[in-house]
């Protein structure tokens, strides 16, 4: 029997579900209309081996006489000879591009029945419709074109009404959510607020799309050995793999829960004068105090937090918290330390060690009640940044709005709420006494156009103060485990580092390390007060030697030794190297100079010029023409290449890392260079030595 394509077209066309919806039903099999014929296919894929590119055209000199002469040309010969060029330099920010890939990958990825209501296989029925391309391939036979598109005609005359336009779409910043939220507003006279309430703006972004879980350990059965013992596991396993966990049947009374709750509420919804009593950005000033974080994250919408910090003596002034969550707050935290002492003992257990041991070094102290108020954000975003906490351990309760995000796996899991549950985390200090056999996990909060979401962080951030030493714990270090970190003191570090006033960035070059100051302001933004932000940093310096020690095995050719895996200090955190590598996004490209004119004045004034501009615009420009012969350059590459594939040997007599006297010299002068001459947008460094 004759195949025929129209019925298996007019079956996915019923369907209209697209090619994504044949994809995502779990076909095995390829359905026939979409196999080209083996020749048509071979002779196709054969072509494209070519290494040639498509002109690229650079629209940057637009408006400059010459340069437009020069780009009219290229244009011209382009769409001669290909009749296809790419241009760079074109003016459409790239957080419009990329809106625009996102708002289509989000509109496809929707529910089929939502896609449906824009379904039209008739180009004339609507100026906005969705459609699998089945019929396209027509004319070139029996095959189809197996793409699902959004067709959006826009009218000449600007009449246009966005808000045929899939709300999805309008995500991301893309073009077509500026524009449409433009008439919106325009129409509305509402602003944004009213955008919000009358629901146009986002519900929520799909930036989670993990479907994983957080583990739930249920705490009911601890006072049975072998109840204890199914819980110890449990913990052991959630705190290597997530470092969270949520804990029920913890013992805290729901009454407790709910009226700190209902406290931190009551407290961030008083009148501003009475809250402005306890308001003050200095954590060494006082024990309580209010404080509205809008200036440390840059997002629109950030979160307020009343902290009360508790004395381990037992000798707190409860007093000193505002009336109307004073009760509430006690009670909490009274339950919050009794539990933690509880789950010390897990941990500890966990590890292997006395069920004492964390308790005996201090894991419990310090602690201090965060209570948060986050307002409910227009557009989904993160409104805690990503972080870690630079603390012992975090028992967390949530209301059940939601929003904390942790990472796990190369994803963001939602740590979903559970009624009456607490989320317990893993923080730095965990991590290092544990010897990395526990995780600090990073973690954010996402709010959502719902809100106040409230939650209460009770950290425990240990000793405060000196003699205290922190290190791995001896138990957990062997041959096969040997230290990660060195011990240190507390104390010791900061009178080396720290005589004098401090200024965080000095904290970064004093210590040498390259780690991501954002991270930092958010940690330090998160501690408790400078103090205890000296210590996450003084660990990560630890941290840092272990990746010196780690670098040394480079000297014997770790590469050539053919290893398998990447040591772990290369590889980059997930989220780190994708936002590094998104910001490369970008078409710009740096400014390129042409020596070759140098000794005619005119053009050494127009080289002058271009220099100028590159410099101060971008601190970086290629030249070309520059007179060193093309030989030179090359017996220079080439002659890097071969000492780097020399035996090793031979490269060992020339290795050293020792620099630290030139390296301190370059901070100092950097530092004092930089000081007098602040760019906004760039590193500056200030040196207090
Ligand atoms: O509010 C939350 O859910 C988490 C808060 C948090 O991670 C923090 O304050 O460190
Ligand atoms: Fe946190």
């Amino acid at each position: 029997m004759d195949y025929d394509p129209s019925d298996e077209k007019k079956a996915i066309d019923d369907a209209k579900a697209g090619v994504k919806g044949l994809v995502d039903s779990g076909i095995v099999e390829i359905p026939r209309i979409f196999i080209r014929p083996p020749h048509e296919l071979s002779e196709e894929l054969n072509m494209c081996k070519s290494t040639l590119q498509v002109p690229v055209v650079d629209l940057s000199g637009i408006h400059v006489e010459d340069g437009r002469k020069k780009i009219v040309e290229e244009i011209r010969e382009a769409s001669e000879k290909w009749g296809f060029f790419q241009v760079i330099n074109h003016g459409v920010p790239s957080s419009v591009l990329e809106g625009m890939i996102d708002g289509t990958r989000k509109f496809h990825e929707q529910d089929v029945e939502v896609k449906k209501e824009y379904y039209s296989s008739d180009p004339t029925a609507r100026r906005v419709r969705y459609v699998s391309n089945l019929h396209l391939y027509k004319t070139k036979g029996k095959t189809a074109n197996s793409k699902d598109s959004l067709h959006i005609s826009w009218q000449d005359s600007g009449h246009n009404e966005p808000e045929e336009i899939p709300p999805v779409c309008s995500f991301g910043l893309g073009l077509l959510w500026r524009y449409s939220l433009k008439i919106e507003m325009d129409e509305r006279k509402a602003g944004i607020k009213g955008l919000v309430d009358s629901g146009i703006v986002a519900e929520e972004l799909n930036m989670c799309k993990s479907t994983l879980q957080i583990p739930v350990v249920d705490l009911s059965g601890i006072e049975v050995e072998d109840g204890r013992k199914k819980i110890v596991d449990e913990i052991r396993e959630a705190s290597e793999k997530w470092g969270f966990f949520q804990v029920i049947n913890h013992g805290i009374p729901s009454s407790v829960l709910e009226e700190i709750i209902d406290g931190t509420r009551k407290f961030h919804e008083q009148d501003v004068e009475v809250k402005n009593e306890y308001y003050s950005s200095d954590p060494t000033a006082r024990r309580v105090r209010y404080e509205s974080n809008l200036h440390l994250y840059k997002t629109k919408n950030s979160k307020d937090s009343l902290h009360i910090s508790w004395q381990d003596s037992g000798h707190n002034e409860p007093e000193e918290i505002p009336p109307v969550c004073r009760k509430p707050s006690v009670e909490y935290i009274n339950h919050v330390i009794k539990l933690q002492h509880i789950l010390l003992g897990l941990l500890s257990e966990a590890l292997g060690l006395n069920p004492n041991h964390l308790k005996a070094i201090g894991c419990d102290k310090g602690p201090t009640l965060v209570c948060n108020y986050y307002s409910a954000c227009p557009q989904p975003e993160p409104t805690l940044g990503k972080h870690t906490d630079p603390v012992f351990a975090t028992i967390l309760l949530q209301d059940q709005n939601g929003g904390l995000q942790v990472m796990c796996d190369n994803q963001w899991a939602d740590v979903t709420p559970i009624e009456y549950g607490l989320v317990v985390n893993i923080g730095d200090l965990l991590q290092i006494v544990s010897n990395d056999k526990f995780v600090s996990a990073i973690h954010r909060v996402v709010v959502k156009n719902v809100g106040p979401r409230i939650s209460v962080a009770c950290f425990f951030n240990g000793h405060f103060v000196a003699p205290k030493m922190y290190g791995p714990i001896k138990e957990l270090i062997s041959e096969e485990n040997p230290p990660l970190y060195k011990e240190f003191q507390v104390v010791d570090y900061i009178t080396k580092f720290f005589s004098k006033p401090l200024d965080k960035t000095v904290i970064f070059f004093t210590l040498g390390v390259h780690f991501n100051q954002l991270k930092y302001e958010e940690q330090m933004h998160l501690t408790m007060g400078w103090k205890q932000s000296y210590e996450t940093a003084s660990a990560h310096f630890l941290r840092d030697e272990r990746t010196i020690g780690e670098l040394m095995l480079f000297k014997w050719g770790l590469v050539d030794s053919g290893i398998v895996e990447i040591p772990r200090i290369f590889i980059r955190p997930p989220h780190e190297l994708a936002e590094e590598l998104n910001t490369c996004k970008s078409t710009l490209q740096v400014p390129v100079v042409d020596l070759s004119g140098i000794q005619v004045e005119d053009e050494r004034k127009k080289i002058v010029d271009e220099i100028r501009e590159a410099s101060e615009k971008w601190g970086f420009f290629q030249l070309i023409n520059h007179g060193i012969p093309s030989s030179v350059l090359e017996g220079m590459i080439d002659g890097t290449r071969k000492f780097h594939e020399q035996d090793v040997e031979v490269k060992k007599e020339y290795y050293s890392s020792d620099r630290p006297e030139k390296l301190d010299m370059i901070v100092i002068f950097m530092c004092t260079k930089q000081k007098e001459r602040q760019h906004p947008g760039r590193i500056h460094y200030t040196y207090l030595g």
